[in-house]
């Protein structure tokens, strides 16, 4: 897939499917959006599809409002974009490991999967960029924006320690101008597996049995033994975004997250509005960015951006594991 060039970004406003509202689509019992037509390269519009289980309709594309650092727009926006992305593959993933809050890279399926992210958002703006501390999701975040049209430098914001931050200080207004800052934060890591980590997730059924490894991996409240609950998990990641994230959105800031199955889930969860019911059977694509925008202290689900050859691939689904 050739990179992105075009110079719009068009996102869908208008639904004409069934389902006009953008709350979470729950007939049928399935949630699930649905890219449909292409970015890049050529098309300046990305579309949106809300499939339900029989048909699928196509969303009307609307402009995005411009950077407010582009210049472009002197009045603060009233929209920001916010896009969510799970990294892409892992080593672990790819071994059936439990991971959690061990720190392993990317693997080539990995890679490819961040920079095709990348494309599916190469048109829409982005001023922040928040990952978590762990290097996948890291990965992820800057293999992505290299696709971007804009060509702006992701550079980590060193906050470490004073000297760390200090050291790391860029002297020229011009090229802050071209870059965009990567705020790492342990708050949005993958919620910690416990004694799990490192196990495979197989051996763990055939050995707890299936339902137990089950209600581990996906009830609401249930740890795993010595590990983090989707709760617990949501109680740090959604702190940091309403306290850290939503603020640069009121600000009229794009931002860009790239984090993990889990904490993002418990964004969404709080993003959609979802029952602790509802969000057991939710399940994140590695590398398949997700689309809000941010209206008059609203979040609306814009679903995924697409990429050029792509039929429909699912961000955000509900299936039964
Ligand atoms: O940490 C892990 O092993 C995965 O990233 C997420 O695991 P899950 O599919 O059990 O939530």
């Amino acid at each position: 897939m050739a990179a992105c060039t075009s110079q719009q970004a068009l996102i869908s406003v208008k639904p004409r499917c069934a389902s006009a509202s953008f709350g979470p689509d729950r007939r049928a019992g399935s949630v699930r959006f649905v890219s449909a037509t292409s970015c890049c390269p050529g098309s300046r519009k990305l579309g949106l599809v809300c499939a339900s289980n029989s048909q699928s309709s196509v969303i009307e594309p609307a402009k995005l409002p411009s950077s407010p650092e582009s210049g472009s727009n002197p009045k603060k926006s009233s929209e920001a974009a916010l896009i969510l992305i799970r990294h892409g593959e892992s080593l672990w993933n790819e071994k059936n490991l439990f991971t959690g809050c061990v720190d392993v890279p990317l693997t080539p399926k990995g890679v490819n999967e961040a920079i095709e992210a990348g494309k599916r958002i190469c048109n829409i703006p982005v001023d922040v960029i928040y990952t978590s501390s762990l290097i996948r999701a890291q990965m992820t975040a800057m293999l992505a924006m290299m696709q971007h049209r804009r060509k702006k430098v992701p550079i980590i914001v060193h906050k470490e320690s004073e000297r760390a931050h200090q050291w790391s200080q860029v002297y020229s207004e011009e090229t802050k101008k071209q870059s965009i800052p990567v705020i790492t934060a342990w708050q949005l890591n993958e919620r910690m597996y416990g004694e799990l980590q490192g196990l495979n997730k197989q051996e763990t059924a055939d050995l707890f049995g299936k339902e137990q490894v089950h209600e581990w991996r996906r009830s609401y409240d249930i740890p795993p033994p010595n590990g983090e609950s989707l709760e617990m998990c949501a109680e740090r990641a959604v702190s940091y975004f309403k306290e850290q994230i939503i603020p640069q959105l009121v600000s009229g800031k794009h931002v860009m997250i790239a984090a993990h199955g889990n904490s993002l889930r418990s964004i969404i969860m709080h993003l959609d509005k979802l029952t602790s019911q509802e969000v057991i059977s939710l399940e994140l694509s590695t590398g398949i960015p997700m689309l809000y925008i941010f209206k008059e202290g609203k979040f609306i689900r814009r679903g995924s951006p697409a990429g050029p050859s792509e039929a429909g691939v699912y961000a955000y689904t509900k299936i039964n594991t």
